[in-house]
């Protein structure tokens, strides 16, 4: 079958620095190509290029057989490319039908915008990606996936020849990244070329026809997936095997020393009566499916949205939190899974970005302070591989998974006792997963207590000397890590049982 779009040759260069050389590629219709390779290998890069919104240094692409040249992502997509970005794009005020024909409403005879007409269109075109949904519900009131759903839907409204997937899934649980798979597969059928970006190598080897590995910006290999499995995939994207990717549990002797209790606490219309104990040394998984309550609970713990009730016990004292600099008092940090949005200065660079937490204690220092801040710096960079070429340089101009990268180390930087992260893994390669999972561990050997909210049941059972489960604002059992199982865990996040131990 002929090719919708072929790269030729693509290189490109930010100031001197070449991050993508002599990259070929080849995308047909009806065809499943995965993307994938470390943090700032330049997949992002690669896909902007294809899109419109960067030109490329050097090199050609040829579009149904034609030389092009993209001045901008309209262009793009007037030819039928797509991208379907990480962060994203929906008004979470507006309808489900009023974003996808945003900037596109059906216009009535006079001119005038045809609400009924939008509704109607929107329905026929969730239908025909066999997506059950009422149209007129304000995007706000849908779950991540409904809204990763809901871009998909915008695009096809486009007609997209190529349809580009930056990370759907990174924000998904699994439960949920199977109706974007059984997505994914309808358009393919209906002939789209897809691109799809992913760190998740399973759903890689299961949704894609060939794949794709980006390393440093050379495209180290290409081939059908049926002649990989996921640890051929690591080695090529890692260049090594990773024979464990979990650390090994330490098994604490002796009186269990608390640092984090909660008991009966409460958020109204959010978290009800909630309690559990994180001790000291143990990392304590909080499971369950997206949205049951568990940003809410650790924005509490924060001071972020205070609990209404019950009682927050640090270290054997009771506590009444109200606000992130309360918490961060009493040695809690929090490691929000939006890292992004919420942690990011944008016109910062890294190292303004790394310090920021702690800018007070350094701003009132002087030349030496400054010069032990960046060393600290550069061993936050080391120790976190953060694929940078300079602290100076703006913290935008760094891959998604290594703005992460830097967000994670700022936070650790307050020295926490108590430490709750979400999604601690999002977005990030399996290289910097396994470093992370073996940080984690490392702080929790050295007394930290550690909260981690995770919808990756591997990593959940993989990281957790225990784990709770929450469904409907409630907890509704906890497991020991060690013997849990992905039944039990999944069983735990869709029923209202209480109290299960198991
Ligand atoms: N506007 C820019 N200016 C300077 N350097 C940039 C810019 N955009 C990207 N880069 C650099 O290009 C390299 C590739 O980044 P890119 O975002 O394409 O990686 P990626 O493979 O998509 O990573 P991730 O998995 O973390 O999203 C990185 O080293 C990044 O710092």
């Amino acid at each position: 079958m002929k090719p919708v779009l072929e790269a030729h040759h693509i290189t490109k260069e930010f100031s001197g620095n070449v991050v993508l050389k002599d990259i070929n590629l080849v995308c047909k219709p009806g065809s499943v190509l995965a993307l994938c390779g470390e943090n700032g290998a330049g997949k992002s890069t690669l896909m902007n290029i294809i899109s419109g919104v960067l030109s490329p240094s050097s090199g050609d692409l040829f579009w149904l057989g034609e030389n092009v040249k993209f001045r901008n992502p309209d262009d793009a997509m007037q030819r039928g490319i797509y991208i379907v970005h990480q962060e994203l794009s929906l008004l979470p005020h507006l309808t489900i039908a009023e974003n996808i024909f945003l900037g596109y409403e059906p216009k009535g005879k006079l001119g005038f915008l045809n609400n009924r007409r939008t509704v109607e269109l929107a329905k026929e075109i969730l239908t025909d990606i066999s997506f059950d949904l009422d149209v007129q519900l304000v995007v706000s009131s849908l779950s991540p996936a409904q809204q990763q759903m809901i871009e998909i839907a915008k695009a096809w409204s486009r007609k997209p020849k190529l349809l580009i997937l930056d990370e759907p899934t990174s924000s998904l649980p699994k439960s949920e990244v199977t109706l974007l798979i059984k997505m994914i597969n309808t358009l393919r059928e209906r002939g789209v070329s897809i691109i799809f970006i992913s760190h998740r190598l399973d759903e890689i080897l299961d949704i894609s026809d060939r794949v794709v590995v980006l390393k440093d910006g050379v495209l180290v290999t290409e081939k059908p997936t049926i002649e990989l499995n996921r640890d051929h995939l690591v080695q090529l994207m890692v260049g090594r095997d990773i024979t464990q990717t979990f650390p090994p549990r330490v098994h604490i002797t002796g009186q269990e020393e608390s640092m984090l209790e909660l008991k009966n606490v409460s958020v109204p219309g959010k978290v009800h009566s909630a309690s559990l104990s994180v001790p000291k040394g143990h990392i304590v998984g909080l499971g369950g499916l997206e949205g049951q309550g568990q940003r809410d609970l650790a924005r509490a713990i924060f001071g972020v949205n205070p609990f209404s009730n019950g009682t927050m016990v640090v270290e054997g004292k009771v506590v009444r939190v109200k606000s992130p600099r309360q918490a961060l008092r009493c040695g809690v940090v929090y490691i929000p899974d939006n890292r992004r949005q919420e942690g990011i200065v944008p016109p910062l660079s890294v190292r303004e970005n790394m310090v920021l937490s702690t800018l007070p204690q350094i701003a009132s220092r002087g030349v030496l302070q400054k010069r032990r801040e960046r060393q600290q710096v550069t061993q936050a960079i080391e120790s976190f591989s953060i694929k940078v070429h300079s602290m100076e340089n703006l913290i935008t101009s760094l891959s998604g998974g290594n703005q992460q990268k830097v967000i994670f180390s700022k936070w650790l930087r307050n020295n926490p006792r108590i430490l709750v992260l979400h999604e601690p893994t999002r977005g990030v390669d399996i290289q910097s997963k396994v470093e992370i999972y073996q940080l984690l561990r490392k702080l929790a050997n050295e007394g930290v207590g550690i909260l981690m909210i995770s919808s990756d049941m591997m990593e959940l059972i993989g990281m957790s000397d225990r784990i709770y489960v929450m469904y409907e604002g409630r907890i509704t059992g906890h497991l020991n890590g060690e013997t849990a199982t992905e039944e039990q865990v999944m069983s735990l996040a869709t029923t209202a049982a209480k109290g299960v131990e198991m």
